[in-house]
C-alpha cells in the first residue's frame, strides 16, 4: 500500500531555461503541484501523461532519488522519509538501463546487488533462477554488461530492480527499446508482480500496456493530477470511447485529424 498526498517539487532552473512562465518563481521551476494518489497491494497504476509532465520526477520522489519540498508518502513498508536503507529494501526503481555495472556479467550484477539487500547465496541463486526465466535472460546472463544491446540491458536492470523481490515496484516506461518478444515477456513479469501482491507504479506511453494491467491511472498535466482513477471511470470522464481519445481530451490536445 502507498498513500501520496499533495507531493510538490520545485527545480532551479537557469535563467534562460526554456520552460512556461506560469511555473516559474525567480530561479524556480514548478515541476509537480500537490500530486495525490494511493495504491493498492497487488495493484498496477499507470502513469500517463505528455513529455515533461512530471512523470519521472513523482516517480523519482518515490524512489528516495529526490526530495520533495512538501507533501507525504505513507506506506505500509518503512517510511520513505525513515531509514531510507530499510525503504529501499523493499522498493525495485528502474529508471533507464542504467544501474549496472559494465564491466561485470549480467549474473555477477545480480548476484553483487542480491547480496548487498541481504539475500543469502541460496535465495539469490534462487531469485536469479526465477528472473532469468522470466525475463529470458538465458542466452546473456554470462555477457559482460558492456556487450549487450540496448533490449538486453533493459531486460537485465529489470532483472537487477526486483532481484531482492521487493514489496513496491517503481517502473520508469519499463518496456522503451525492447522488441514485441521482450515487451510480452516485461509485460507478463508485471503480471506477476500483481499477482504476488506487490503494489506497481510504472509510467509508459504506451495505451495498450495500460490497458492489459493497469488496475488505475494517474495522468499528470503540466505538473499537476489531471486524472486519478480506473479505465472505465477515465472514458466515462472524457465520453470517450478508447484510451487514447481520454487522454487526449484530458489533455486538452483536442480531436485528432
Ligand atoms: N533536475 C532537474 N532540473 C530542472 N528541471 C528538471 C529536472 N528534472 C526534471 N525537470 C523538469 O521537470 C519537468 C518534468 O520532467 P519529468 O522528467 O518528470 O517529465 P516526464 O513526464 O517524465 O517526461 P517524459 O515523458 O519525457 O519522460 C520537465 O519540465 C523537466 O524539464
Amino acid at each position: 500500500m502507498m498513500r501520496v498526498e499533495n507531493l510538490s517539487k520545485r527545480f532551479k532552473v537557469d535563467k534562460k531555461a526554456n520552460v512556461p512562465k506560469d511555473r516559474l518563481d525567480g530561479k524556480w521551476f514548478q515541476a509537480l503541484s500537490n500530486i495525490s494518489f494511493d495504491a493498492k497491494s497487488g495493484e498496477v497504476i499507470g502513469l500517463l501523461g505528455a513529455n515533461g509532465a512530471g512523470k519521472t520526477t513523482t516517480l523519482r520522489l518515490l524512489s528516495g532519488i529526490l526530495k520533495a519540498d512538501s507533501g507525504n508518502i505513507e506506506t505500509d513498508l518503512a517510511s520513505a522519509e525513515g531509514d531510507s536503507r530499510d525503504y529501499r529494501r523493499q522498493l525495485g526503481f528502474l529508471s533507464g538501463s542504467k544501474g549496472l555495472y559494465e564491466r561485470l556479467t549480467v549474473r555477477e550484477n545480480l548476484n553483487f546487488f542480491a547480496r548487498s539487500y541481504g539475500l543469502t547465496s541460496e535465495q539469490t541463486n534462487q531469485q536469479i533462477d526465477k528472473l532469468s526465466q522470466q525475463l529470458n535472460l538465458s542466452d546473456f546472463i554470462d555477457r559482460k554488461v558492456i556487450e549487450l544491446s540496448t533490449g538486453m540491458r533493459q531486460r537485465a536492470a529489470i532483472g537487477r530492480a526486483l532481484v531482492h523481490d521487493p514489496q513496491l515496484v517503481i517502473f520508469d516506461e519499463p518496456t522503451t527499446g525492447l522488441d514485441i518478444v521482450a515487451t510480452e515477456q516485461v509485460l507478463s513479469c508485471i503480471e506477476q508482480q500483481k499477482q504476488a501482491g506487490k503494489t506497481v507504479l510504472f509510467a509508459t506511453h504506451h495505451m495498450d500496456e495500460v490497458q492489459l494491467l493497469c488496475d488505475r491511472i494517474l495522468v499528470i498535466h503540466q505538473g499537476q493530477r489531471n486524472f486519478f482513477g480506473t479505465e472505465a471511470e477515465f472514458l466515462s470522464q472524457y465520453q470517450a470511447d478508447s484510451l487514447v481519445a481520454a487522454l487526449r481530451g484530458c489533455l486538452q490536445l483536442g480531436v485528432a485529424k
